[in-house]
């Protein structure tokens, strides 16, 4: 299953007149692979996300999530899809305080109306997955920032989703924490045929991805030079989609 954004448009309220925060954004990623966005400040990356993530209604364009096509779709029928297919991995862990790794995976279960002995046992898959099999009983006060962050991780992964969306999920870790964090999204990535988008200010994790997209004024565009998976405008990026599928 892959996530495919059409032609899309955001525009924000500005003053007498509205801000375009994505300008005609095409992006296909298919599943099983990490893309990364790159990009300055305000250049759109957070909007590109919250679009792909249907938290925000595009002005134009459409948002295809696992075969469905979001652009008809109702509030209610909207955060069902959000739930069933989406899973999002913010900068910051936000667990609660006072819950375990393991209860904080569980509740993801309880809020989809899962079954309670499926959820603690795909839960206890996951923190495996993730290296915390160990830790299931410890809450967030007692791991590390990494460790917090794996959490963060297998908690949006604990819905099955085809989709995975990921904010900066090394911004709040020193460089060899943040580089197993990132192995780990795309081992997980791979394992679970997840199409993931990354969004990212540090360079040194593009090679590691399958391809890299920057962003500018809204638009994709060339994207860092250190990209491997790389081509030369937003043109040409669609051009190697097209030549890949
Ligand atoms: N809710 C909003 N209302 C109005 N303008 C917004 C809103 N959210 C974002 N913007 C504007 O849209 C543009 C794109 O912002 P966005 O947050 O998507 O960029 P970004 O690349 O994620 O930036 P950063 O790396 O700083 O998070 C910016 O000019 C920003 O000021």
């Amino acid at each position: 299953m892959t996530l495919t954004l059409t032609d899309v448009t955001l525009t924000y309220p500005d003053g007498d007149t509205r801000l375009t925060a994505l300008d005609r954004v095409s992006l296909t990623v298919p599943a099983g692979t990490v893309t990364a966005v790159a990009g300055p400040s305000g250049s759109g990356k957070s909007s590109l996300l919250a679009v792909a993530a249907t938290l925000v209604t595009p002005d134009r364009g459409r948002v295809v999530v696992a075969g469905t096509d979001t652009s008809g779709l109702g509030r209610a029928d909207t955060a069902a899809l959000r739930r069933a297919h989406i899973g999002i991995v913010f900068q910051q862990p936000h667990l609660l305080p006072s819950l375990t790794a393991l209860e904080q995976l569980q509740v993801m279960a309880h809020l989809s109306h899962g079954s309670a002995r499926a959820a603690r046992g795909r839960a206890m898959d996951l923190l495996d997955a993730v290296g915390l099999a160990d830790r299931s009983g410890s809450r967030p006060h007692q791991l590390s920032g990494g460790q917090r962050q794996r959490v963060n991780i297998a908690r949006a992964l604990m819905n099955e989703p085809a989709v995975l969306l990921v904010d900066e999920p090394t911004s709040a870790l020193d460089h060899a924490r943040g580089s197993a964090v990132l192995d780990l999204l795309v081992a997980l990535t791979r394992e679970r045929s997840t199409a993931t988008v990354m969004v990212t200010h540090d360079r040194a994790h593009l090679d590691r991805v399958d391809r890299t997209v920057g962003m500018e004024d809204g638009r994709l565009s060339s994207p860092p030079a250190t990209a491997r998976a790389v081509s030369g405008t937003a043109g040409a990026y669609e051009a190697d989609e097209a030549a890949r599928t």
